[in-house]
Order: C-alpha cells, then structure tokens, then sequence
C-alpha cells in the first residue's frame, strides 16, 4: 500500500551568505515522503536560487505531479523532470528500497569563503589528508595568488581545491596563475572553472600547469565526460544535475577516463545533505566531498549532520502541502 507527503520547509541562514548576486536569508524546498508498507523514504528537492533554473515553486508542482501518479501505482518516469524534483524523487524511492548505504563520509572540505587564519586552525585539526577548499575569483587576482601561496607554505602536504565559479578573463586567470610559485602548484589538486569560457579555462590549464575541474560545464547541454589535458575531476552537485542514477552515470564515467569526482552541495539542508553524504560514501570511496555547507545554515532539519549543534527542526512541525 503505497503513500506519499509532500512538506514545505523554510529554514533561517547564518547572516552574510552571498549567491551570486543576492543574500540567502532563508532557504527554502520541499520534502518528500514515500511510504510502502513498513518501508519509508526521504528526499529533498530544493532549487537554489541563481545556480537552478526551475523555481522553487515550479520545482513543487512537478513534485506533486509525479507523486500523485506514483501513489496511484505507476512507476516515476524522472526522464522530462526538473533536475532538483528528479534528485529529490529518486533519493526519495532509492531509500524506500532500501538502496541507499547508511554509512556516511561526513569528512568534508572545509571551505573558506571568508578569513583564511580560521582554515588554517580548521585544518590542524583536520585527521588524514589535508584537503580544503577557497573561493577565488571575487577579490583581486593577485590576492588569491598570495593566499593560494600562504596555504600551501603553511601546510606543505595540502591539497587545495579552488574554485572561481568562471569569474576570470584569461587575463585575470594569468595574474593569479603569476603568482603562485612554479613549486607550489602542485599543492593544489584543482582549480573549479578558471575562466567564463571551458575553452579559455583548458587553455589556462595547459598554460600554466594549473589543473582544472568541471562545475558548471558538467551541467551544460550536450556536456560528455572525457579526458583532457590539465583536467582532473569533475563536480557532481546532485541537486543541479538530476537523479542519483545520472550522477551515478557521470561518477563511472569519470572514473573510466582517469578523472576524479567529487560529491558536492548545493546548500541542501542536513536531511539532504546527510543523504549526499551517503552518496558519497557509496559511490566515491576515499575522496572527501565537498558539503561544507552546514556553517552556512542557522537550523538543521530532521537528520542532524555530525557534530553540529544547530537547533533541529523536525518534519512532522512542517506543513505538509500535498498528501495522498
Ligand atoms: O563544493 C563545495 O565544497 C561546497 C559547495 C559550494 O562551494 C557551493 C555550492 C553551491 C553554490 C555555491 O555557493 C558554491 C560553489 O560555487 O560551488
Ligand atoms: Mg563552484
């Protein structure tokens, strides 16, 4: 006997988190509740705003859609949905089959956004590889330089993920390049998306020696994954790109040409992001992800992430907008 719920959820951000071109004061989403028998899973389906191209309520009632024709027995056909409702419905139906491991790997990439001296501390206490992440790519070029070079004196064996969100004009992305010495760029394990173009951004990458990764490209038409010279791995952020199975699809094939991926968040809540964690315990063993993204938040909701001591809000306070 099948049910499903639908819930709204809104919850408060920490002050100062910037996307894009707007503060993110609270985020908002739906969760989605399918029961079977004793069986019961969850999934989260939440547009982030200035990175999704569906809204948040567009995202809702192609939700409703599908869970109303699933409830009466069909099967999700997820291939025309929305790519944040096909992650959400597909987490939701991998749990109800009891397809989704529960260990986690809850060991991220701290990221810094912000004053480099707190990663530094974060990273002393960090066990086993050193990985962080930094956003370039918003000050000046040559400040990223000089804090890319700060790093890696201070902590030799790290591994630096940069990110640039495709911020640089080849120019700019050469300044940066400039400035960190030959020796050192070897500490960083990649840069995101150096450049607005990929074609500029491969062209930096075997420029300078620099490696790269792809972000927005893995979510642009017609992108394939392949290998390419100066490019090492590739970002899966679950809730941009579509169902578990399509970014299942994109981590084999990253693996089969040589590349590394990386599970990362799209600012889901700690429901989601628990599951993200799952993911990638599953499907990306031993590489660290990057769901750094809890600090971010002023509440948790339902599935405490490890360690934080948010208020949680729990699902049954939610209202439920759609049930059958
Ligand atoms: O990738 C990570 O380690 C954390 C996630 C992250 O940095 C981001 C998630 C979603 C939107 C952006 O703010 C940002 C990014 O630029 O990739
Ligand atoms: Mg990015």
């Amino acid at each position: 006997m099948r049910s499903a719920k639908l819930y709204q959820y809104q919850l408060p951000m920490d002050s100062g988190v910037i996307l894009r071109n707007q503060r993110l004061v609270t985020r908002e989403g739906w969760v989605v509740e399918l029961r079977d028998g004793e069986a019961v899973g969850y999934g989260e389906i939440a547009p982030l705003p200035e990175f999704s191209r569906e809204t948040t309520q567009q995202a809702g009632e192609q939700a409703q859609q599908l869970l109303e024709a699933w409830s009466q027995g069909d099967n999700l056909d997820l291939s025309q949905a929305l790519p944040s409702v096909a992650f959400g419905l597909s987490m939701a139906q991998l749990e109800l089959a009891g397809g989704l491991p529960a260990d986690g790997n809850y060991q991220v990439a701290p990221l810094c956004s912000g004053d480099p001296d707190d990663l530094i501390v974060r990273l002393d206490e960090m066990p086993g590889e050193k990985v962080a992440k930094i956003k370039v790519g918003m000050y000046e070029a040559v400040r990223d330089g000089i804090v890319t070079n700060m790093f890696i004196e201070a902590i030799p064996e790290i591994r630096l993920r940069l990110d640039a969100n495709r911020q640089w004009t080849p120019i700019k992305a050469q300044q940066f390049a400039k400035y960190v010495k030959p020796e050192h760029r070897a500490g960083i394990a990649f840069l995101e998306e150096p450049c607005k173009t990929p074609a500029d951004s491969l062209a930096f990458a075997q420029e300078t020696g620099i490696n790269i990764a792809w972000d927005e490209t893995v979510r642009d038409e017609g992108f394939e994954v392949k290998a390419e010279p100066g490019v090492v791995a590739i970002i899966i952020k679950p809730t941009l790109v579509g169902s578990v199975q399509r970014c299942i699809e994109l981590v084999n094939q990253a693996h089969a040409a040589g590349l590394t991926a990386v599970i990362s968040s799209s600012i889901e809540s700690s429901l989601g992001l628990n599951q993200l964690a799952r993911l990638a315990a599953w499907q990306t063993p031993g590489e660290i992800p990057g769901l750094d993204t809890m600090q971010l938040f002023a509440a948790q909701l339902e599935t405490p992430w490890p360690g934080c001591n948010l208020p949680v809000t729990s699902l049954v306070t939610l209202e439920v907008v759609w049930q059958k």
